[in-house]
C-alpha cells in the first residue's frame, strides 16, 4: 500500500491510532479544524517548535524511520525540559516527497508514539503535504509549568556555578561515523550512533532543576555547548568560564577520539545535538543541588565552570586560559560542516 492508494485522509486515519496517549484534559484530538485541550490549573503554557529537514538534520538513507520519529519529538521535548516544564501535547507536520514510502512515514510515527508514550505526550494534530524532493518534519510541543519553577536563558549571576546534566560530544561523534559510512564495529561506536539518533530528552532532570529553586538560568544543548552557553551569557549580560578538565566526556568519545585522532575537548565544546541541559546555580546552594541530583538520577550533575562578570567566554585547560572555540553548528554558514 502506498500514499497514492489511500490519499492524505486515509494516511491521517492510519497514523492517528495510538496518538492519544493521555486522554484526560483533551477536548478535541486529531480530526477537527483545531485541537482543544486544557492547560493544568495554575500553570502557564509552554510552546516550542523545531524543524527537521532532510540533508540538514538527517540523511534519509542513514537513519531508520523509528529513530527519525524519536529524534523529531525528542528535540522538542528537550526544549520543554530546558524550561523546567512537563510536556503534554505535540503537533506533527510532515512534507513527504514522492520517493518516500508510506511504510517509512508510518515508521516515523511508530518512533514518535513510542517516545510520546514514555513521557505521557499526546499527538493532537498536524499537517500532511507532498514535497518536491526532501522529507521535512516539523514538531511543535505544548507543555506546562508553574511560573515560579520556570527556567529561562537569562537570570544567571556572576559567580553562579555552571552545570550540565549529561555527557557532551557523543552525538557529533555518531554523526561523524554516519557521514563517513564508518562501521559501528564496537559497542562504543554503536552507543555513539545511538546518542546521535535517539537523544534522551532530560525532562525529569529539567523538572528537578526547576523545582530546586536554586537554578537561575538554563538551556538545552542543541547547537553545541560553546554556542548555546553564549545565549545564556548574553541573556544574563555575563561571561562564562569553562574548566576543560571537568567536561563530562564519555569513555566512548575518548575511544573514538583516540582511534581517529580528534580532540575530545573540542568535540565536547562544539559538538551539538547533545540535548543535555546546562544550568547556572546559586553557589551557596550548588553542593546541595548536586548531591540531591546524584541521589535522584544516580549520576553527577557535572560542575563544568562558572559565570563571570567580565563578559568573556573562556576555557581553562592545562593552566592556560583561551577564548571559546568558534562555536558549534551554524545554519547558513559557508560550510555547515563540523
Ligand atoms: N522563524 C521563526 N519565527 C519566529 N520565531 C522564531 C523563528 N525561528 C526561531 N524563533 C524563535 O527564536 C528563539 C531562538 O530559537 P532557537 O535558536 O531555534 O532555539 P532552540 O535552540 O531552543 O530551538 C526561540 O524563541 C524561537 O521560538
Ligand atoms: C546530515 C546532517 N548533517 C549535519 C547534522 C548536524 N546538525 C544539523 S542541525 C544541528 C544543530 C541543531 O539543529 P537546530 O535546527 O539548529 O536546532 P535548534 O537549535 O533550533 O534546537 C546540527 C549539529 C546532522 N544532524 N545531520
Ligand atoms: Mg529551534
Amino acid at each position: 500500500m502506498e500514499f497514492k492508494d489511500i490519499g492524505e485522509f486515509g494516511f491521517i486515519r492510519r497514523i492517528q491510532r495510538g496518538c492519544l496517549i493521555r486522554p484526560e484534559g483533551v477536548r478535541l484530538p486529531i480530526g477537527d479544524d483545531a485541537a482543544a485541550f486544557i492547560v493544568p490549573d495554575g500553570q502557564v503554557a509552554l510552546v516550542t517548535t523545531d524543524l527537521l529537514v532532510e540533508g540538514v538534520h538527517f540523511l534519509r538513507n542513514g537513519t531508520s524511520p523509528e529513530d527519525l520519529g524519536h529524534k523529531a519529538l525528542a528535540v522538542n521535548l528537550s526544549d520543554i525540559a530546558a524550561m523546567g516544564g512537563t510536556a503534554r501535547e505535540a503537533f506533527v507536520s510532515i512534507a513527504v516527497p514522492g520517493d518516500c514510502a508510506l511504510a517509512y512515514v508510518e515508521g516515523i510515527y511508530r518512533g514518535m508514539i513510542s517516545l510520546a508514550g514514555e513521557f505521557g505526550v499526546n499527538i493532537l494534530g498536524g499537517d500532511t503535504t507532498g514535497s518536491r524532493s526532501d522529507l521535512i518534519i516539523n514538531v511543535a510541543v505544548v507543555g506546562a509549568v508553574h511560573e515560579r519553577e520556570m527556567l529561562r536563558r537569562g537570570g544567571a549571576r556572576p559567580g553562579d556555578c555552571l552545570f550540565v546534566t549529561g555527557a557532551v560530544g557523543d552525538s557529533r561523534a555518531g554523526l561523524h561515523l554516519l557521514r563517513n559510512r564508518l562501521p559501528a564495529d564496537s559497542d562504543a561506536f554503536m552507543e555513539l550512533l545511538s546518542a546521535h539518533h535517539r537523544p534522551r530528552p532530560h525532562l525529569a532532570e529539567g523538572r528537578f532543576l526547576g523545582k530546586s529553586g536554586a537554578v537561575r538560568a538554563a538551556i538545552d544543548i542543541s547547537d553545541g555547548l560553546s554556542s548555546d552557553l553564549v545565549h545564556v551569557a548574553r541573556a544574563s549580560g555575563l561571561g562564562v568560564r569553562i574548566d576543560a578538565g571537568r567536561l563530562p566526556i564519555s569513555e566512548n568519545l575518548k575511544t573514538f577520539c583516540r582511534r581517529f585522532g580528534f580532540d575530545a575537548v573540542d568535540y565536547a565544546l562544539s559538538g551539538g545535538e547533545d540535548y543535555v541541559l546546562a544550568c547556572t546555580v546559586d553557589p551557596t546552594k550548588a553542593a546541595a543541588v548536586a548531591q540531591a541530583f546524584m541521589a535522584r538520577f544516580h549520576h553527577p550533575l557535572y560542575h563544568i565552570g562558572k559565570m563571570t562578570s567580565d563578559g568573556r567566554m573562556t576555557v581553562v585547560q592545562g593552566g592556560e586560559v583561551r577564548p571559546f572555540p568558534p562555536a558549534g553548528w551554524r545554519h547558513f554558514s559557508e560550510t555547515e560542516e563540523l
